[in-house]
């Protein structure tokens, strides 16, 4: 691992202070302003038909070498790396698991929006659900809210706001971007990967409801039994992270070479993408210490 890589797990998302502060705060402030209902609605139209541009996978990951995300205060790098880097901590987390290395090489490939003239605060960064008041743990919370319109709608600015109580995630309209364009353009293209994959994608930034608990009027059982998968998802994800990708370019079982010459178990990810057509485990057992933070999330209403 090269020293300047080796950065510490727990100095990971710091959104107070470091060198690219400025450059997140001001994409969140955006974010925060100008996401609305009648934004995201529209978003849904708009890139609901996917007739933007056909690609593959591989050509998308590429097309992620032109994109640094400014909401990320941990990545200054392109994000074809990080694809890399996920696949290859949820390899080391779970050897056997093919389908969920696959997740970690495409939960971000939704951020092609930005190359295709979206502007990043619609593309990348945590999400939280619009329609109600956005919870303490939503990044920045206190200061970039205060000229998104929907804050001064009645029906909009409680807790509840437009939702019944546990009404499940799957009828929360999320904030625009990368997460759900991503699932979305997946079940368009019926994706054989199984219901947590798709799951996993759809939310995997939303971390102020996995990682900080909040936002669980909104959950019901379906969402607290994927959690569990959504942070294991997340434990590969800053492991990934974690290794940096070295001077040479990301290397591991699944990385880059050097320069942009592919690694050599990229053939791995091929072989698997037929493999993911046939049976597949679902709903695996997590070991039961997994499965207790998840519990410690159930709706106190229930
Ligand atoms: O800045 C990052 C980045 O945009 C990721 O792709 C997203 O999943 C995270 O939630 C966010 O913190
Ligand atoms: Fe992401």
């Amino acid at each position: 691992m090269e020293p300047e890589a080796a950065k510490d797990k727990d100095s990971f998302r710091n959104y107070t202070s470091g060198p690219l502060l400025d450059r997140v705060f001001a994409t969140y402030k955006l974010m925060h302003t100008w996401q609305t209902v009648d934004f995201v609605r529209r978003k849904h139209a708009q890139f609901g038909g996917f007739s933007y541009k056909r690609m593959t996978v591989m050509e998308a990951v590429d097309m992620l070498d032109g994109l640094v995300d400014e909401s990320d205060p941990d990545v200054d790098f392109p994000n074809s790396f990080h694809a890399f880097q996920t696949a290859e901590g949820i390899r080391k987390a779970h050897p056997d698991k093919d389908w969920f290395h696959l997740v970690g090489l495409l939960h971000d490939l939704g951020k092609v929006l930005a190359l295709a003239g979206e502007p990043q605060w619609a593309v990348v960064g945590d999400t939280f659900p619009v329609g109600c008041r956005p919870q303490a743990s939503v990044v920045f919370r206190d200061c970039t809210f205060q000229d998104n319109p929907d804050l001064q709608d009645p029906l909009y600015s409680t807790e509840l706001g437009m939702y019944q109580p546990h009404c499940g995630l799957e009828n929360v309209l999320m904030s625009w971007g990368h997460d759900e364009y991503m699932y979305r353009m997946m079940k368009f293209n019926k994706f054989a990967l199984p219901p947590e994959a798709f799951y996993i994608i759809r939310f995997h930034s939303f971390y102020p409801w996995h990682k900080f608990g909040d936002y669980q009027q909104l959950c019901n059982e379906q969402d607290l039994a994927m959690l569990p998968w959504v942070q294991e998802f997340k434990y590969g994800h800053s492991h990934g992270r974690a290794w940096g990708r070295g001077s040479g370019g990301f290397t591991g079982q699944y990385g880059h070479g050097h320069g942009h010459a592919w690694g050599g178990r990229l053939g791995g990810f091929m072989a698997a993408i037929p493999v993911l057509q046939q049976v597949r485990p679902l709903h695996q057992e997590l070991q039961p210490a997994r499965r207790g933070r998840a519990e410690a999330l159930l709706p106190r209403a229930r």
